[in-house]
């Protein structure tokens, strides 16, 4: 484990073919509050990994500065992937998620309007990139759509895959599909499984984990439910108060004093 005045990186090496996200004094303020400050912090190292913190630890703020939906006050915020290093401060939300670093919550356009599965297609579309109008004209991708859409609906349940995503969860759950079929490389999931019922959250991890084994995936996971932490992550940081505080795996994270004062109370240790 590593603490916050010695190098941040995780032990032991990316493995090759391995996308990494390095950030290098990244700070970011709101009015007078120092909301995120980074000294220096590897992500993705590992298949699976997890960011928790108190609320209000800077944790969201965090992934949208990644994906420059906030642009930081400062610091530098490197995608390394075997195609080279992109700095991602240099450009746009849209062209990030083109690179395939992907955060829940912040796909293409959608409307409300459409069904699940217009939905669902209109993502796998989008990951077409600029043949993105064409492709939803073109018989055989519509076919080739409708087989990978189904593969998902098979597994997960909504009450109709031909209507509109009703519930919270069934929206989240969208969600999640439709930053999938964009095809990510790297994933950002903030609170991914609240409001979805167990069963489903089960699968969306078992899910998860079969594709940072089967693919070349990098996953960063934000949760409160720490169970899910502690039992789907192979690494975890601790942010409180804008910094990271504390890395480790899963049982040396759950077992520090420092987490357990700042947040897991005795309840969770
Ligand atoms: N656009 C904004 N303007 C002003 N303050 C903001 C803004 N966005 C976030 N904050 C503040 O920054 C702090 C960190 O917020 P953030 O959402 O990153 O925390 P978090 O760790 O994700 O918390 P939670 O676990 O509750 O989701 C909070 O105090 C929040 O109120």
């Amino acid at each position: 484990m590593t603490g916050a005045s010695s190098a941040t990186r995780p032990p032991g090496s990316p493995a090759a073919g391995a996308k990494t996200l390095h950030l290098h004094d990244v700070h970011k303020h709101y009015g007078g509050r120092t909301v995120v400050d980074i000294d220096d912090l590897v992500l993705g190292a590992h298949g699976i990994e997890g960011l928790i913190g108190p609320n209000g630890a800077g944790k969201t703020t965090l992934m949208k500065l990644i994906t420059h939906v906030v642009s930081p006050d400062r610091g530098r915020i490197e995608y390394h992937s075997p195609d080279g290093t992109v700095l991602l401060t240099q450009h746009s939300p849209d062209a990030i998620a083109r690179m395939g670093v992907v955060k829940t919550n912040q796909v293409i356009q959608d409307f409300e309007s459409l069904t699940i599965r217009e939905s669902l297609l209109l993502s796998l579309a989008g990951a077409e990139q600029e043949k993105f109008y064409k492709v939803l004209r073109d018989k055989a991708f519509l076919r080739r759509a409708d087989q990978e859409i189904d593969e998902y609906l098979d597994i997960f349940t909504f009450q109709d895959p031909d209507g509109r995503a009703g519930s919270a969860g069934e929206k989240k759950l969208l969600d999640i599909l439709r930053c999938l079929l964009l095809k990510p490389r790297f994933l950002l999931m903030d609170e991914p499984t609240a409001g979805l019922p167990q069963e489903e959250t089960d699968k969306v991890m078992e899910l998860m984990r079969t594709k940072t084994q089967e693919t070349d995936l990098s996953i960063l996971i934000i949760e409160h439910d720490l169970d899910l932490i502690w039992g789907t992550c192979e690494f975890v940081h601790f942010m409180a108060e804008g910094e990271i505080l504390l890395q480790g795996t899963p049982s040396d994270v759950r077992s520090n004093a420092t987490v357990a004062e700042k947040y897991l109370g005795a309840s969770h240790a």
